[in-house]
């Protein structure tokens, strides 16, 4: 979307071998509360997801906002122990973020700190279907296709732009990147109105529009898609133990994901090269626990590293195909 929105002369084209509703997006929370990439600068981090919620926000105070799945939410992420930042990066980005007050502590007796704060939340699925309704009726293309190696597209394609989530670690042989599993459950429970996190990132109630999605688990190096009953026990005991109302929640749904982590998200330009033909690549790729989070703030950035791959093209003898 921000590279048919920045180039709009570009023809674009979308190959993905999955479609929403079966990619790790759509089992995201898809909460925005950022997780810190230890391998990019916190400034770059933080303008990544300044650039995501200011898209989303305008989106959520828009006719669009149910179509899109995008509300804002208020609520609490609760710490057993005070945390030693108790500031994080992106805390004058949310709004109103502020420590709670005793009276709101008195809900989590297990808890002795907490901020409150107000952020947004995609209903994945509904938004994903939203951005591809919005990218057929620019003209985009798209085609049902596992592709196995990059330069296979090098003859159709003029610049590649690799989003392929987990599924780098194959196309392009990433070892750096590996499967963080996700487990979580989607209920019914419409009097939950508030989002409870608590700090150690493990278990989290986020209400969305239809359904309050409840988690979660974090399993590194598990390739495994298939929903553990024992794991859904044990993450829904966690979430009453934060929100005994939910003991009366209904019609429980789980789903699975691998998380695309990375030290770092890989967002640079590769040219490949056989045989004297040059192939612009450009990865946007290894978001982690992130993905919604700074979607579009690092969308913006793999645009502009498009534009440069443009720009060394017309400034090349290369028979542009744009
Ligand atoms: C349980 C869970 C909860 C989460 N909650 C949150 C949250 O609350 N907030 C947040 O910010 N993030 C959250 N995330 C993280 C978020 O889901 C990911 O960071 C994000 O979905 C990654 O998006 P992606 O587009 O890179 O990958 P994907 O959604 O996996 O998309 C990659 C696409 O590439 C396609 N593809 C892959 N390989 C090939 C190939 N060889 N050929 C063709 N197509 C290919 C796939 O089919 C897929 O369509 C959560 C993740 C999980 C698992
Ligand atoms: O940690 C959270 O709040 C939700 C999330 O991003 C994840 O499970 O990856």
């Amino acid at each position: 979307m921000c590279i048919v929105e920045t180039y709009p002369s570009c023809s674009v084209t979308i190959l993905s071998d999955q479609f929403s509703p079966n990619t790790t997006s759509d089992v995201a929370a898809g909460m925005l509360i950022p997780h810190t990439h230890p391998g990019t600068p916190i400034h770059v981090q933080k303008q990544w997801f300044k650039d995501t919620f200011a898209y989303l926000f305008a989106i959520s105070n828009s006719a669009e906002a149910s179509e899109a799945g995008i509300h804002l939410v208020s609520g609490w992420q609760v710490f057993k122990n005070t945390p030693k930042e108790e500031l994080p990066f992106w805390s004058d980005v949310v709004l109103g973020f502020r420590p709670m007050s005793k009276a709101e502590l008195q809900k989590f007796p297990q808890h002795r700190f907490g901020q409150a704060f107000t952020t947004l939340k995609c209903d994945c699925p509904p938004y994903l279907l939203w951005l591809e309704k919005r990218l057929k009726a620019t003209g985009v293309q798209m085609y049902t296709r596992k592709v196995a190696d990059l330069w296979d597209l090098h003859s159709e394609y003029n610049v590649v732009v690799n989003c392929a989530g987990i599924g780098a670690h194959q196309l392009v042989g990433d070892e750096k990147l590996f499967p963080v599993r996700g487990q979580v459950l989607r209920v019914h429970a419409p009097w939950v109105k508030n989002f409870i996190r608590d700090g150690d990132g493990l278990t989290y109630i986020y209400p969305g529009i239809h359904r309050v999605t409840l988690g979660g688990t974090r399993t590194e190096g598990s390739w495994s898609l298939s929903p553990d009953p024992g794991t859904t026990k044990d993450i829904f005991d966690r979430c009453c133990s934060l929100e005994p109302s939910l003991r009366g929640a209904e019609d429980v749904q789980v789903k699975v994901g691998l998380r695309p982590s990375r030290q770092c998200v890989r967002l640079q330009r590769e040219l490949l090269s056989q045989g004297g033909v040059k192939l612009p690549v450009v990865h946007n790729y290894g978001h982690g626990s992130g993905g919604f989070s700074m979607h579009r703030g690092t969308a913006k950035e793999a645009a502009r590293l498009v534009g440069e791959c443009i720009a060394a093209l017309e400034g090349s003898s290369s028979r542009a195909k744009l």
